[in-house]
């Protein structure tokens, strides 16, 4: 296998989803290369692994390199703008490219970086955990977290390609690299019910990480989020899909504390408990409710929210939720497998009964 070659096509931008091995080399960033610099944010755990092969693969250019500290708890504005004042001290222009090599955190604010510097730069993504291979990478979303909630500044600010290496996740740590599944079960519980069987039946060999498991997962995911994300790169509709079980999720971070549960965790909890919630509501059925827990389980992932959170503090952070329209929650709820609605009309009472129910 050389590469697969995704193209992302939706006006106004498109860009390429590489997903293969040894994609670290000229070739593969030619054309999407502008400028005579690259910036190249990663952190002090990626880079000390494949900043190296990296920087070859850009030696044509002149390089810069700008290491994060590592941890969700660094996704703040104040080592943002520290990452600001490194990309502006070296006289980054308009047309030179920002490449962001690492997971979702560097992913998210190299993004944000690129999106504000001098009024928006090129970023090319080169995720190395499954979790960014299969979602954050592709679709723009860029963001730093808020003390009282995730992802809360930010900006939409497509890539211009996007280099996902397979070999890089054979040093992730296998906590990680479970996280990462939990975006995948969610993309096929909103639109790929073929997609979950799948997971169902193949759960051994992912955990395995067998090779040929790996590339049709990460290729499905990225295939369901690109469609998604084409018909509505702003979230003005069904984008909030792909929010599914984050609305819990997010929650659950920030009050936890970023960084004690992973990002991928707290959205298999979040995934189950507005399955739960469906399934109260009889939108969805006793048996989906069930695949939709045990497959999380099969994963070895967590179901239930951890006892040290509360339910009133809980419902107060969900308030924040970017989804929010009016003093109501909104939740992305599943149906069936497969299928997920939106409901924009759930009130706070109700979900702060919900989960003090949940936690007993
Ligand atoms: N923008 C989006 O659409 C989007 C989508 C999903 C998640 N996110 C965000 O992504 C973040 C989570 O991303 P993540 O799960 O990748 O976490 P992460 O970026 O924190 O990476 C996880 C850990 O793995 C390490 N690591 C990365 N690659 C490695 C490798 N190849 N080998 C060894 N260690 C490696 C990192 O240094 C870190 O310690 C969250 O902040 C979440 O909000 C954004
Ligand atoms: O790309 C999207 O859209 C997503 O919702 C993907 C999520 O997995 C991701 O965690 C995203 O960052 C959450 O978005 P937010 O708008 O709720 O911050
Ligand atoms: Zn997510």
């Amino acid at each position: 296998m050389k590469y697969i070659d995704l193209s992302f096509d939706s006006e106004p931008f498109t860009y390429k989803i590489l997903i293969g091995k040894d994609l670290f080399n000229k070739k593969v960033f030619a054309d999407s290369l502008k400028g005579n610099s690259v910036f190249i944010v990663s952190n002090e755990t990626v880079a000390p692994l494949y900043l190296d092969q990296l920087k070859l693969a850009l030696s044509d250019y002149s390089v810069f390199t700008y290491l994060l500290p590592d941890g969700e708890q660094y996704k703040s504005l104040e080592a943002w703008q520290e990452l600001l004042n490194g990309m502006i001290s070296v006289g980054l222009r308009r047309n030179d490219t920002i490449v962001a090599l690492g997971g979702g955190v560097v992913g998210d604010m190299a993004g944000f970086a690129a999106a504000c510097l001098n009024r928006g730069m090129s970023i090319i993504q080169v995720p190395t955990t499954l979790l960014s291979q299969v979602d954050s990478s592709v679709g723009g979303k860029t963001a730093v977290n808020h003390p009282l909630g995730k992802n809360l500044i930010g900006a939409f600010h497509q890539p211009s390609l996007v280099v996902s290496d397979i070999k890089t996740l054979d040093t992730l740590p296998e906590r990680e690299f479970l996280a990462g599944i939990s975006e995948i079960i969610k993309a096929a519980i909103i639109a790929d019910s073929a997609f979950f069987e799948w997971l169902e039946e193949n759960a051994f060999h992912i955990l395995e990480h067998d090779e040929s498991a790996l590339v049709t997962m990460i290729e499905t995911s990225c295939r369901i989020k690109a469609e998604i994300v084409a018909k509505d790169a702003k979230e003005k509709g069904i984008r909030a899909w792909l929010n599914l079980g984050h609305t819990f999720g997010h929650a659950i971070e920030t009050c936890a504390g970023y960084g004690k549960l992973l990002h991928g965790e707290a959205v298999a909890i979040g995934i189950c408990l507005a399955a739960k919630f469906s399934s109260f509501k009889n939108s969805l059925s006793e048996t989906d409710f069930e695949r939709i827990v045990v497959v999380i389980q099969k994963f070895g992932l967590p179901t239930k929210i951890p006892g040290y959170l509360n339910a009133a503090e809980l419902t107060s952070a969900m308030r924040l939720d970017k989804k929010n329209t009016s003093e109501s929650i909104t939740l992305v709820l599943p149906e069936k497998v497969g299928q997920v609605m939106i409901d924009k009309n759930v009130s706070l009472n109700e979900i702060n009964e919900f989960l003090t129910q949940a936690m007993d």
